[in-house]
């Protein structure tokens, strides 16, 4: 399907993501500006991102923060597949997805990626059950019934599997994303501001599920978000800043990263490191 691009042989690639130089530029009419250099009007358009290399290990928990328009999000959404960056190349276990055409795509994030929205993203006449086996369905996959249910039952849902979203909380909408998130067993799990909706209680339940999908069950978690507490159950943080790489924490603590946060600023432009490499 996609060009392969692994080093080594068989089974899950040790690197679950790889950018390389990626970038992305808006229009600030909110249209693709195309390639940058070839945008007609500088004036008009937005670098959402520029040069952007990293590497995140399989396994590994990655939270991605920075200043509101730095390009969290489009980061993201060019990790995963939802947006084509204009320049640069994306790796999601071993396969490029910048190669493939929009139907190879589709196929490609329903399959190896998930997603967790802070607005959950859940069909509202499906139930619990229906909604978190609804991409194997939409990738015409056998659904595994009792292996969604034992999702569900470690997600904490096993007594609401015939609910329907309206009729469950913030928090348990939130866990239903993440057992939806979890049924394909995808290369990498990627998470817009989680905890965003949530009461403190149910954060911590969510990042708590987050923290084990990678710890317990060895998936790969990239998650934006702007709270130091959520970043603190990650393995390390990125900082981005204006588009570009602006450094990283290992083995995050509250508090180092609020450091980070105010000082960010400061390291925008630092000569610093222009690459992220999760463990280095
Ligand atoms: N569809 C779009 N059209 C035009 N400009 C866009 C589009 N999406 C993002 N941008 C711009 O790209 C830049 C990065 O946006 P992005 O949403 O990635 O930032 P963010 O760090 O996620 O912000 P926030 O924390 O506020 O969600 C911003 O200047 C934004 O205005």
């Amino acid at each position: 399907m996609f060009r392969r691009n692994r080093e080594r042989g068989h089974g899950p690639s040790a690197e679950a993501l790889r950018l390389v130089k990626v970038g992305k530029v808006y229009r600030a009419g909110g249209q693709d500006a195309g390639k940058p250099g070839e945008a007609g009007d500088r004036e008009s358009t937005v670098t959402a991102l520029h040069d952007v290399t990293l590497s995140l290990p399989t396994g590994s928990f990655t939270a991605v923060m920075g200043p509101s328009g730095s390009g969290k999000s489009t980061l993201l959404q060019c990790a995963a597949g939802l947006e084509r960056p204009d320049s640069g190349i994306v790796v999601v276990d071993g396969e490029e997805v910048t190669a493939g055409d929009e139907a190879q795509l589709a196929v490609f994030r329903r399959l190896r990626i998930g997603f967790v929205f802070q607005q959950y993203n859940l069909l509202p006449t499906l139930t619990v059950l229906e909604n978190t086996t609804l991409p194997l369905r939409l990738a015409r996959r056998r659904v595994n019934l009792p292996r969604a249910r034992e999702i569900l039952g470690q997600v904490g849902l096993g007594d609401r599997l015939g609910h329907l979203p309206d009729q469950l909380s913030g928090g348990q909408r939130q866990r239903v994303a993440i057992a939806r998130a979890l049924v394909t067993e995808p290369s990498v799990i990627f998470a817009d501001e989680p905890t965003g909706a949530l009461d403190l209680r149910s954060a911590r339940e969510v990042l708590a599920l987050l923290r084990e999908a990678v710890s317990r069950h060895g998936r790969t978690v990239v998650m934006v978000t702007h709270d130091p507490v959520a970043a603190s159950y990650a393995d390390a943080v990125l900082f981005l800043a204006d588009g570009r790489l602006a450094g990283s924490l290992a083995a995050p603590t509250v508090d180092a990263v609020a450091e980070r946060l105010a000082h960010l600023g400061d390291e925008v432009y630092a000569a610093g490191r222009p690459e992220f490499r999760a463990g280095v």
